[in-house]
């Protein structure tokens, strides 16, 4: 919304009244027999009840008309959104997608709701907050949908009390309220156990005049990213550009990070600079929002790729022979570019859409290896330093 403004935190209590209410929240309670300005008072539960304090999250709302005034929920298409992940058998393959295709403008408009379901990493079924989604031009996304835990900033450890995502950064959006009817009316649609139902009602739900809590939206610049990097040898784990963590109750174990690679020096010495070969008890899905990824040729913008649980991968055969002779001076790494990672400890399942329908799963690409030659030289002497 233009002009909308924003408060500084991440999970902070804030408190917001819109200013053309002023007093509109109560104070000194939550739930006064009669509200300031004739609003209803509803909360938000983002936890259970019960949660510890550093985990509970809840926001109470003062809106127009409560969220409970609508006509009942009817089940509508889910499209592509499936939540059967047992519609196509495993596929422990290295999996990579083109950039998916953005409908001409004469085709049938897409909405968000007939967005494809990407990934979906689930525990538990919780369902959240109401949103709309507005885009300007040609746009192309990526969600990931988490359950049974919240994202929180991830530990900073010897790092210190600055560095990685810092929580000023994150902008929360003021109190903002439309007091609106339309006679087409409104429709609001929930995802419930991994189905879409929608309900109509004749106002509008972004009706919240004030509100205080901790359970709220918000939204980050990837380019605020303070970077971590190597600054003398070897290669670090891809955890010190983790901008968020959802975790789960194995201490250290994530239901899903959110990590990014943004531009940075690369500065190592006598170091295989790109990502290194590996196979990760973890799965690692890829998307690039913009530029280019050091490790890959041919993973495109708008792309994606899957490395799931033990998958091996790592850099294609022209990055590994081109910094495996590369003279090593401080150079720019990513500069322009944006790619990104969700880290999961789960296993993810691929829709039916996703391997197949979608027409953009890149058969070739597990060639970007297979050119990979035996560099093994068994009578290799260490060079005299
Ligand atoms: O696979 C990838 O490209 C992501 C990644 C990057 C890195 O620098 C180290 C490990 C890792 O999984
Ligand atoms: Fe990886």
């Amino acid at each position: 919304m233009a002009g909308l403004k924003y408060m500084s935190g991440f999970g902070n209590e804030f408190a917001s009244e819109d200013p053309r209410c002023p007093g509109s929240l109560p104070e000194g309670q939550n739930n006064p027999q009669v509200c300031p300005y004739g609003l209803y008072a509803e909360q938000l539960s983002g936890s259970a009840f019960t949660c510890p304090r550093s985990t509970n999250k809840r926001s109470w709302l003062y809106r127009i008309l409560p969220s409970v005034r609508h006509k009942p929920f009817t089940p509508m298409s889910c499209g592509d959104l499936t939540e059967n992940w047992n519609e196509v058998e495993p596929d422990p393959n290295q999996l990579r997608w083109k950039p998916f295709i953005i409908p001409k403008s004469s085709e049938k408009k897409v909405d968000f709701i007939s967005v494809k379901d990407f990934i979906l990493v689930h525990t538990a079924h919780m369902q959240g907050m109401r949103f709309s989604v507005d885009v300007f031009g040609e746009t192309r996304g990526y969600i990931l949908e988490v359950f049974g835990a919240h994202f929180e900033l991830p530990d900073l450890g010897p790092i210190g009390a600055n560095g990685m995502a810092n929580p000023r950064d994150f902008q929360t959006p003021v109190a903002w309220y439309e007091d609106r009817t339309v006679a087409t009316g409104y429709t609001v649609v929930n995802k419930y156990q991994g189905k879409l139902f929608s309900c109509q009602q004749d106002f509008s739900p972004f009706n919240v005049v004030a509100w205080h809590g901790n359970y709220t939206p918000y939204k980050y610049n990837l380019e605020n990213f303070m970077v971590i990097n190597c600054v003398a040898f070897d290669h670090a784990d891809p955890s010190i550009f983790t901008v968020l963590t959802a975790k789960s109750t194995r201490p250290g174990v994530a239901i899903a990070d959110f990590v990014i690679f943004p531009p940075r020096w690369g500065v190592a010495d006598h170091t295989f600079r790109p990502p290194y070969y590996h196979r990760n008890c973890m799965s690692e899905f890829m998307g690039l929002i913009k530029g280019h990824y050091e490790a890959k040729e041919g993973f495109q913008p708008g792309g994606a790729s899957l490395h799931s649980i033990m998958t091996p991968h790592g850099p294609d055969v022209d990055c590994f022979e081109k910094n495996s002779t590369a003279v090593l001076k401080p150079e720019r790494v990513a500069e322009g570019t944006m790619a990104f990672m969700f880290e999961s400890s789960f296993s993810m399942a691929v829709t039916k859409w996703g391997l197949d329908t979608c027409h953009r799963l890149d058969k070739s690409y597990y060639k970007c290896w297979e050119a990979l030659k035996n560099h093994f030289n068994p009578n290799w002497k260490p060079s005299s330093k």
